[in-house]
């Protein structure tokens, strides 16, 4: 049995650095819920890595596994070649996690202060409220912030000292826009100190924006790994547009070869006589509009480009979900 994480990861890193966090064939249930399945993965250093998934996909139960929270079923997790509580130990990871309230009845910068010193490797206080971009928060108690208020400092936490491996489960959740650009800014410059930044995400346009390399998990597997481009090619789907000035049969429409989907809109005119606009989704682009052609109407403005991250996504989780366990295995 092989997934594409494997082939993808050793073949790209067989003769090159040793994996910043290796899981090899790890599993993870809860009672009956199967939350992690023979995951395999390898992640090398400079990486900035996001891990998407739909709802129940594994993803914070995988952090949970990498940050040494919880212990793997079976197989092994490493981080540095040793193990995560060592690698923690040592300051080389920093993470910031959905779960777990911030320590109260003190002030941001006293919280911060106190993380920076137990790091060995600790910025000068100051750099990292000024990174977090919450040196105006400084003096305020914990429990009086708002829920982005708290994320970023979170994100200090995560980042008062040199860590070679950043861990986020999904970050930016509660923050507004101008946030999110100082965070992912200040994340940026992580991964280009040579940092590995791995992100739980549910925007999609992140992954797209930010990462230089996308996992797609499903049912606590690996479904698709590549860069964003690679991910969207994978899923293979195309979109078709085209306007139809003449009444067809939405039925006809729906038995074109290769669709995934179909919208029709009627463009405004009156008794359904004006021209509609019909979007396609499609596996085969070439096949589907030729058999357009051969139900012997002539689309106007014709236009067939690739999806956008978040469609690829939806196409290569439902088809997942329709493929059975076993062939999806075959097929990957
Ligand atoms: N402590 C737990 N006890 C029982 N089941 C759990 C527990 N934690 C997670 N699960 C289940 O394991 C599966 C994976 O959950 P997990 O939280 O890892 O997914 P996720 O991809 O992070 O989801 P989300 O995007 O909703 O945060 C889900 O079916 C979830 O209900």
């Amino acid at each position: 049995m092989t997934t594409t994480a494997t082939t993808t990861t050793t073949a790209a890193h067989r003769a090159g650095p040793a994996p910043v966090v290796s899981f090899q064939r790890v599993s993870k249930s809860y009672g009956a819920v199967r939350a992690v399945a023979e995951l395999h993965l390898e992640l090398y250093p400079g990486e900035t890595v996001a891990l998407l998934g739909p709802n129940g996909a594994g993803k914070s139960s995988t952090l949970d596994l990498l940050l040494g929270l919880r212990h793997p079923d079976a197989g092994a997790v490493t981080l540095f070649g040793t193990t995560p509580q060592r690698a923690i130990a040592q300051g080389k990871v920093g993470a910031m996690l959905q779960s777990g309230g911030l320590m109260e009845g003190v002030k941001v910068r006293e919280l911060v202060k106190l993380a920076r010193d137990l790091h060995p490797r600790g910025y000068p206080l100051d750099q990292i409220l000024a990174t977090a971009g919450i040196t105006d928060l400084a003096e305020r108690m914990v429990d009086k912030l708002s829920g982005g208020q708290e994320q970023r400092v979170r994100f200090a936490l995560a980042t008062a000292g040199a860590n070679d491996l950043i861990v986020l489960d999904e970050p930016t959740t509660g923050m507004d826009v101008s946030s999110r650009q100082t965070f992912w800014g200040a994340m940026r410059k992580q991964a280009q100190q040579g940092r590995t930044v791995l992100f739980a995400t549910h925007y999609l346009e992140e992954a797209d924006e930010i990462a230089d390399r996308v996992i797609v998990l499903h049912r606590g597997r690996v479904l698709a790994d590549g860069t964003a481009a690679e991910i969207k090619a994978r899923a293979g789907a195309r979109r078709v547009t085209f306007d139809l000035d003449e009444p067809m049969d939405r039925t006809a429409l729906s038995g074109l070869p290769f669709l995934t989907s179909l919208t029709v809109s009627d463009n405004g005119s009156a008794a359904g006589s004006g021209r509609r606009t019909v979007r396609i989704q499609t596996q085969d682009a070439d096949a589907t509009v030729h058999a357009l052609y051969g139900l012997g109407c002539y689309p106007h403005n014709l236009e067939v480009s690739g999806l956008g991250l978040e469609a690829a996504f939806i196409a290569l989780t439902t088809a997942s979900d329709t493929t059975p366990a076993t062939a999806q295995e075959t097929a990957r």
